[in-house]
């Protein structure tokens, strides 16, 4: 098989070594086949097998069960210790990939059995960074604090308050804030305020929009904060039931598209690859990010993503080589962190196209 494909190889190998940025990872939907052998071993009386927790190969769901996944994936997690191991298998795993800048974004969720508090959920993550950092691992993590639609208006405004919170005391860890949760649950007009209050304080923001049809109404009202990324943006395009005055408005404010193939496939928003909405933002010479959305529910990495976008659409090493510097861009770090990796692409450069 190896010896047939020599080409393949050197395929993988080129996107492995490629440096790339991530900037759409949800914790919990990121955990690998191994890190959930390690959680069910300690939960074995939960009775979760791995076919309850990823979508493998070929295989698709609706959304609505990707979000059930997601419910088994949190019985699994819910303890301090939990979300340490995770987020450090994480950042691992995405660092053993070649990303060198990795912003993670997860939920806080409180479990009374456990003692996990929002707050410690976030430290946990927070201590996940510093070790993997002390490790001398070469990568580079930010955090974002997801909203979940699920869950309302208040606690969109508590968690806006918490990551205000430890903006100010994790020495520019925590970034930024996502909405993210069952596009199809709630509407975008409630969590105006929260959002609001997260621009004004200095949060950045990262919204998952017109991930589903018909939220065309939603989807303007949100793009007048403005986001600073948006996820997905599948049915943003006219072609896709969305309008040339949604695409203007996020052209206009130059808003990073942040776009995840695999998961769209397997999540049955797009019904084949080469109908994805990359094309469309790509050829308009918008900014769009490369990312793999939830990489252990969705078996894939980011440099089978990147690999992905290549053949489907027939992009050369040296354009994707381009795709993964534009990303730097998009950082939600400061200004200080774009220019050391903007060197550090320029370092690596001569050693991936050798
Ligand atoms: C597939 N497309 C998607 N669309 C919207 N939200 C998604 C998502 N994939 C993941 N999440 C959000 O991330 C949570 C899991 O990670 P955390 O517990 O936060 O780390 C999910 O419960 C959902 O709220
Ligand atoms: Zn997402």
């Amino acid at each position: 098989m190896r010896k047939n494909q020599p080409e393949m190889d050197d395929e993988c190998v080129f996107y492995r070594e490629l440096p790339k940025v991530e900037l759409h990872a949800h914790l919990n939907g990121s955990v690998s086949f191994q890190t959930m052998e390690k959680l069910m071993n300690r939960k074995p009386h939960l009775n979760i097998e791995h076919s309850m927790t990823a979508i493998g190969k070929g295989q698709r769901r609706t959304l609505d069960e990707c979000f059930e996944v997601f419910k088994v994936i949190h019985k699994l997690v819910d303890t301090e210790e939990d979300i340490l191991m995770v987020s450090k298998d994480v950042i691992r795993e995405f660092a053993e990939d070649g990303v060198k800048y990795l912003e993670l974004r997860s939920t806080p969720r409180e479990e009374q059995r456990t003692g996990l508090t929002k707050t410690s959920y976030i430290d946990a993550i927070i201590k996940a960074i510093h070790q993997c950092k002390s490790e001398g691992l070469d990568i580079d993590v930010r955090l974002l604090v997801a909203i979940d639609r699920r869950n309302g208006m208040e606690v969109a405004m508590e968690t806006v308050k918490l990551a205000e919170e430890f903006m100010l005391s994790s020495d520019g860890l925590v970034v930024g804030i996502d909405l993210s949760g069952d596009p199809t649950v709630g509407h975008g007009k409630h969590f105006l305020p929260a959002l609001e209050r997260a621009k004004n304080s200095g949060l950045k923001l990262s919204l998952h929009l017109s991930e589903v049809q018909s939220q065309l109404e939603e989807s303007e009202l949100l793009l007048n904060l403005p986001p600073d990324r948006i996820g997905h943006g599948t049915f943003l395009h006219p072609e896709m039931g969305g309008s040339q005055s949604l695409v203007d408005k996020v052209v206009k404010n130059g808003i990073p598209l942040e776009l995840c193939l695999t998961s769209n496939i397997k999540g049955q928003t797009v019904p084949m690859f080469s109908l994805h909405h990359f094309k469309y933002w790509y050829e308009l010479g918008h900014p769009t990010v490369i990312c793999t959305d939830d990489k252990g529910v969705f078996c894939t990495d980011l440099s089978q993503e990147y690999q992905l976008v290549a053949s489907t659409f027939g992009l050369s090493q040296k354009e994707m080589w381009k795709l993964s510097q534009q990303a730097i861009d998009c950082i939600f770090a400061e200004e200080a962190v774009k220019q050391q990796l903007k060197k550090k692409w320029q370092d690596l450069h001569p050693q991936v196209f050798k």
